[in-house]
């Protein structure tokens, strides 16, 4: 990862990528292209079915776009550096939870981490209190998805990616990762993708649409005509 974080600029570009699973009549991802800069939140607003996290697991290396490149700094890079460089939570993370506590949580598959590396963690997610033999299962929803997000940094990835991060959580919890989020965006990339952008928006430093599979600029800019016709309502 050192060698990932050290090189040119801090920027993670996609150059005309192109993904069409052979069960699909049509593209997935249809010539992406943009830059993400770090530390940055760049934020990705798309209907369901858009292609949202197709475009997430492609950037987490989980699969392979037949067009374009990713490059990181300048550097090219195929699947096994990009899950290097990336961490992805998914929607409803804690549906995929395996540890039974805390602990056993952030050190799966790593049972090296250090209980101060674990500690790290929570903290950098507001969970600094919780204790090590809690039960994810017994947090509430907005813990959880911090503790989610403790699972990825504690990897100490580049790029935080984020599919549907506020869904099924009340106002309130909505919120405080919200906060958490602004917070994140100080010292990590961030690419967010919803269909529920509204609160998003707001802490976004880069935003765009995807319809099926296209990516647009976003919020859409009304026309010229749809301005001629306000002005004449007017
Ligand atoms: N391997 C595949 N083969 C065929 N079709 C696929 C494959 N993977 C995804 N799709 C289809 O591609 C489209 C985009 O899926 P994706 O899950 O990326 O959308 P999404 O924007 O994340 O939607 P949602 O918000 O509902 O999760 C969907 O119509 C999906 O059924």
């Amino acid at each position: 990862m050192e060698r990932l974080r050290s090189l040119k600029p801090l920027t993670l570009q996609l150059d005309g990528i192109s993904y069409h699973p052979p069960a699909s009549s049509r593209p997935i991802l249809d010539n992406i292209s943009f830059d993400l800069g770090f530390p940055e939140l760049g934020l990705i607003v798309g209907p369901s079915g858009s292609g949202k996290t197709t475009l997430l697991e492609l950037l987490a290396g989980l699969i392979i776009p037949q067009q374009g490149r990713v490059t990181w700094r300048d550097q090219d890079l195929n699947y096994l550096q990009l899950r290097q460089l990336a961490g992805l939570v998914f929607q409803f993370p804690e549906r995929h939870f395996c540890g039974h506590t805390v602990l056993e949580e952030l050190r799966l598959g790593h049972p090296e981490i250090s209980r101060d590396q674990v500690k790290s963690a929570l903290v950098s997610v507001g969970l600094g209190d919780l204790p090590f033999s809690a039960s994810p299962y017994q947090l509430s929803g907005g813990q959880q998805r911090r503790l989610a997000l403790a699972v990825q940094l504690i990897r100490q990835p580049c790029i935080l990616l984020l599919d549907e991060p506020t869904a099924g959580l009340d106002w309130s919890m909505r919120r405080q990762l919200i906060q958490l989020f602004q917070e994140l965006k100080q010292t990590w990339g961030l690419l967010i993708v919803t269909h529920e952008p509204q609160e998003l928006a707001a802490i976004a430093d880069r935003q765009w649409g995807i319809v099926q599979g296209r990516l647009e600029p976003w919020p859409v800019q009304p026309s010229a005509q749809a301005l001629d016709q306000q002005i004449s309502i007017c």
